[in-house]
């Protein structure tokens, strides 16, 4: 019979191998994820369409994971994405959702017809959850810029009216190997990614 602590050393070999489920209802996000990290990390995808949750990205996230989690009974990551608007204290935020499915992309602009400030930033927040009992650690990535009239094919949410600073091209409109090295999404997986390796978790090929 195993020690407990080799009981202990298999059940930490067995998360280190263990793939990782991105579980979102996104297949756009599901794309970025896996061209970010290509094979470092051990990943794997559940399609669920996640409740909309209310609240802060980071309450949201964490609500996700744990749904998810305990849902699956396996380690996840979920994510959450807003796009904040300065002029308007941070909103849409995370309900940005509704609204792009209710004014569309013109309407989004609209919105900030009677502001000078059309700056804006992506805020991205993952949250990591190894099994339903645990508790859901967040990494955020943000990306400024700003909201423009749209530009580029209309392939994923509100990558059309978003200008990172330094660009000239929206998000739309950038290769996506641009994208996926400035986004919101890369800056907060460079982080998720940091954690996993300084832990030995669900490592893939280097
Ligand atoms: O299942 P989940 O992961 O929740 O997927 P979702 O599509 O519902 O995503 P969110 O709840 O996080 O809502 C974010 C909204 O912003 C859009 N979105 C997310 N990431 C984006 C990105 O990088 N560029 C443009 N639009 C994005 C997305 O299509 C949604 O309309
Ligand atoms: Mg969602």
């Amino acid at each position: 019979m195993a020690t407990p602590t080799a009981a202990a050393a298999s059940a930490a070999q067995l998360l280190k191998s263990q793939p990782l489920i991105f579980v979102t209802g996104s297949a756009n996000k599901l794309r970025e994820v896996q061209s970010i990290l290509g094979t470092k990390i051990h990943l794997a995808s559940h399609a669920l369409d996640l409740p909309e949750y209310q609240g802060t990205s980071a309450s949201v996230s964490a609500a996700k994971a744990k749904l998810a989690a305990s849902t699956l009974n396996r380690p996840v990551i979920t994510e959450d994405t807003c796009l904040c608007f300065n002029a308007l204290n941070g909103l849409p935020g995370p309900y940005i959702k509704w609204f792009l499915e209710g004014v569309g992309h013109e309407g989004l602009n609209k919105m900030l017809a009677g502001f000078e400030d059309k700056s804006g930033y992506a805020l991205c927040t993952f949250a990591y959850c190894a099994g339903p009992d645990a508790e859901p650690i967040l990494f955020e990535g943000r990306t400024e810029g700003r909201i423009v009239p749209a530009r580029g094919p209309a392939n994923f949410g509100w990558d059309p009216i978003f200008e990172p600073s330094g660009f000239t091209q929206t998000y739309a409109e950038m290769d996506k190997s641009v994208k996926n090295t400035i986004s919101h999404r890369y800056r907060a997986l460079a982080k998720l990614q940091a954690y996993l390796a300084e832990h030995g978790l669900h490592q893939g090929q280097q």
